[in-house]
């Protein structure tokens, strides 16, 4: 059964807190927003590891400037397939402020056009396509500075509510 209904307040565990208060997140045209959480992969201040993506709403879609690093390498000189899939992953969780839902990815197809290059930047764009019960269809794309499009994305995301989340949270803690 899923828990999409599950509105109870968030857990006191303030990790949990802090990153579905931050879900909850409303923004006007333009304004960053705010990474899910502090250690998430794809946009958290404090992971080292992570992609540090930092993404605006722009109308009702989000973009983003991105440069891929050399922790993100895949074949010389060229972003890792699974860097980009990440990347536009979490591109798509920013899309879910302006949709105004929580939701996970429950498919994600990337198409990659061209190489994605490192240390080059590139601008991404992300948009809820539609709508059908808890099934949203996103679409994103990485454009180059000479707007060629390098890599697309389609996605379903399911809607879920915060205990999909809350439910978890002891164990990710254990392991951090
Ligand atoms: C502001 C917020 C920020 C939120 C930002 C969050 C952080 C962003 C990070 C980036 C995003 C991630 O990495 S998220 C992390 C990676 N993803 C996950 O861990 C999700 C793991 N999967 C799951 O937990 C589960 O499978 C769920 C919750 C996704 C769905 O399970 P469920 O609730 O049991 O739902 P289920 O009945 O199976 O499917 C729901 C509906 O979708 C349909 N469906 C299922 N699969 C498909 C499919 N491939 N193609 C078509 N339709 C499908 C089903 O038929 C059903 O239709 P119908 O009967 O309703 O018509």
């Amino acid at each position: 059964m899923h828990d999409a209904q599950d509105t109870r307040p968030t857990s006191s565990n303030p990790y949990m807190s802090d990153w579905l208060s931050s879900m909850q997140t409303t923004a006007h045209d333009s304004a960053l927003l705010p990474p899910h959480h502090g250690d998430c992969l794809g946009c958290g201040p404090a992971n080292q590891h992570g992609h540090h993506l930092r993404a605006r709403r722009h109308g009702d879609g989000v973009v983003a400037a991105h440069v891929f690093d050399g922790r993100h390498v895949g074949a010389p000189g060229i972003a890792h397939g699974g860097a980009v899939a990440t990347v536009l992953d979490d591109l798509f969780g920013f899309a879910l402020y302006v949709v105004g839902e929580l939701a996970v990815t429950r498919k994600l197809e990337v198409e990659y056009l061209a190489p994605v290059l490192l240390q080059t930047e590139y601008t991404l764009h992300a948009e809820m396509l539609s709508r059908n019960g808890r099934k949203l269809r996103l679409r994103a794309r990485v454009e180059d500075q000479n707007g060629q499009v390098v890599a697309t994305a389609d996605a379903l995301f399911i809607v879920v509510g915060p205990a999909h989340f809350t439910s978890r949270a002891p164990v990710i803690q254990a392991r951090r």
